[in-house]
């Protein structure tokens, strides 16, 4: 067998034993149970940078040292190891330095000899610097707090960003629909105007050559409105077109789109209605219109020009029919319906 070391004595052993613990760890320790000494090897004072052997040779010089808030687990696994719990004993904890400092260490031991009753006659243990280390592991787990805080702090401000961009936006539709109706409304009678009466007009045609249903175009004007408004003033005629506007709308269907086309004139779209139904329901409105008395002092009749949408018509087509029709009730005497 290959021997490295050849020893004439005892003593001789011990030196070189000594010499490679001093090398290969930092501090030893070697507590004898029963006299309760713990001897120590300059290299555990020089860790701590204290004189060496500056300490009483026993097991409280060591619990000194311990960092208060490390004492009660360290002492925990020293129990559980000495008591046979637990297998081995290693832990880290802080020690203080001779500059009331505190170093990290790792600390291991092993039962080299018990006594006949079980109680530890001898421990030999050592104590290993890792504090750049911990301090690299604190500084580690204390960046990626940092990081963790940072994105939470991120996606708290983007959620909030999103929440008031969401808020905004609604209050930018609420305005668009208020700004379009406002576009599109009357400002007298509050109906609809001209302005979506293509779009209006275009979707019932598309529906009608879908479904082939039928689809009537109404367009109604005040009779002599001039007169009334010469005679009566242009206060009187505003409350007549008011009137007007809200006796048709009241004795038309949901579906029917009605808007004021401009001036004294209406239309009205029939979705469904044949030009036959289409007349029945505006003879209906003369008759309401001419027997309603707005004010004391003027009353008004109003003729009805009627068409049916052809298969083939243009938007254009369809409103020069029911504009001539329109003046035909007007030529043929007024409040009348043409169709
Ligand atoms: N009070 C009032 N009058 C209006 C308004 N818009 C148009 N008018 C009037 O409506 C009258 C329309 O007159 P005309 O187009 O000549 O027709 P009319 O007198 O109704 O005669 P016919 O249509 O031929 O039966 C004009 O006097 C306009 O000033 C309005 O908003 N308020």
């Amino acid at each position: 067998m290959h021997k490295t070391y050849q020893h004439s004595s005892a003593s001789d052993s011990d030196k070189t034993l000594n010499n490679i613990l001093d090398v290969i760890v930092e501090g030893v320790w070697d507590w004898n149970g029963n006299t309760n000494i713990v001897t120590r090897s300059p290299g555990w004072y020089r860790m701590l940078g204290y004189e060496v052997g500056i300490f009483r040779e026993d097991v409280f010089t060591w619990e000194n040292l311990i960092h208060p808030e490390d004492y009660p687990r360290v002492m925990h696994q020293f129990e559980r190891y000495i008591s046979g719990v637990s297998d081995t004993y290693q832990v880290e904890y802080r020690c203080k330095k001779s500059d009331d400092s505190y170093l990290w260490i790792v600390d291991r031991g092993t039962i080299v000899a018990r006594n006949p009753d079980g109680s530890v006659a001898r421990m030999i243990g050592a104590h290993n610097d890792i504090h750049q280390q911990i301090m690299a592991q604190t500084d580690l787990i204390e960046q990626n707090k940092l990081l963790l805080d940072g994105n939470l702090s991120l996606e708290k401000r983007i959620a909030q960003k999103t929440f008031e961009l969401a808020k905004k936006n609604q209050q930018l539709e609420r305005k668009i629909i208020e700004v379009e109706s406002v576009a599109n409304k009357d400002p007298l009678t509050q109906i609809a105007n001209r302005k979506s009466f293509k779009s209006e007009l275009n979707k019932e045609i598309i529906r009608a050559n879908r479904y082939l249903h039928p689809l009537t175009l109404v367009m109604f004007d005040l009779d002599n409105f001039k007169e009334v408004n010469d005679k009566h003033g242009h206060k009187v005629g505003d409350n007549i077109l008011c009137n007007i506007t809200r006796l048709v709308d009241e004795n038309i269907r949901v579906v029917d789109w009605f808007a004021r086309w401009g001036g004294d004139e209406f239309v009205i779209i029939f979705p469904e209605l044949t030009e036959k139904e289409a007349h029945l329901t505006c003879e209906k409105l003369r008759v309401i219109i001419s027997e309603y008395r707005a004010t004391n002092i003027a009353s008004v009749t109003c003729s009805f020009g009627i068409a049916q949408y052809q298969t083939g018509d243009s938007i254009n087509d369809l409103f020069q029919r029911v504009d001539k029709r329109l003046y035909m009730a007007k030529e043929l005497g007024r409040d009348q319906v043409y169709s």
